[in-house]
């Protein structure tokens, strides 16, 4: 039997609108159900571009929040190669170090793949690997005060190094890039991640993808 072609669904929209939460609700809550080779989640930041060949005040100074950050080139091709059913190394990123990591992780197709990030919408190679694309639309100034207390717990950050980097870059980038790609959206989300009717919205048109034949 041939195997079905995965479904792309990209969810975007500026950092911590939510877009995380969003993603791993729904995979949590329909993993069971659909199994391992039904449903995963690839991250944008994952293709963070290496800096190791800098030093660390160099990097500290890296705009995150400009599409040339990443490889998307890689990321495109990856998901090009997913929808052909091949497997892919997808590289691991470190947010600490600023890094990736001397690793990469096996990430083998499934037939829900869920992919989460900044500047998703913003790359026309990328837009087109979408078969739905979701953006978190989080006024901005609930997003800064998510981002503050993340990356104070999880992101070895201080409340200036946040602050000195949302006026620097976050916020610019943000209405230069981020925002402007809301347009290609196909569905727009309000309230962040917990917003349980478009959770649900979403497992429900998941549910019926998952049930469609093989392609022929
Ligand atoms: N609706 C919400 N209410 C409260 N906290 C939220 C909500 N959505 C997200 N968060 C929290 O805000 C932070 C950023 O969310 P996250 O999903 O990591 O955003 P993103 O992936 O867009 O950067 C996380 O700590 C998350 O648990
Ligand atoms: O080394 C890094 C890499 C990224 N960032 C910031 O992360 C966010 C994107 O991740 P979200 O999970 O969507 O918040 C982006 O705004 C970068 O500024 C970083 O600070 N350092």
């Amino acid at each position: 039997m041939k195997p079905i072609k995965p479904t792309i669904i990209a969810i975007a929209g500026p950092s911590a609108s939510g877009k995380t939460l969003f993603a791993k609700t729904i995979h949590d809550e329909l993993i069971e159900e659909l199994g391992e080779s039904g449903i995963s989640i690839i991250y944008e930041d994952a293709y963070y571009r290496d800096q190791s060949h800098l030093s660390m005040q160099e990097r500290e100074q890296t705009n995150y929040d400009h599409p040339s950050a990443f490889e998307h080139e890689l990321l495109s091709e990856h998901l090009n190669k997913l929808t052909k059913n091949q497997t892919i190394n997808s590289p691991v990123y470190c947010y600490k170090t600023h890094t990736r990591l001397n690793e990469s992780k096996i990430f083998s197709p499934t037939k829900i793949i869920l992919v989460e990030g900044i500047l998703l919408l913003s790359n026309k190679e990328l837009r087109e690997c979408f078969d739905i694309k979701v953006y978190m639309d989080t006024p901005l100034d609930i997003c800064l005060i998510r981002r503050i207390k993340r990356d104070l717990v999880e992101r070895n950050r201080s409340i200036e190094s946040v602050t000195n980097q949302y006026l620097a870059t976050v916020r610019p980038m943000y209405y230069q890039f981020i925002e402007p790609s809301k347009a290609w959206a196909d569905i727009v989300i309000t309230r962040g991640g917990k917003n349980r009717m478009a959770i649900e919205v979403i497992k429900a048109k998941i549910r019926q993808l998952s049930q469609l034949p093989p392609q022929q």
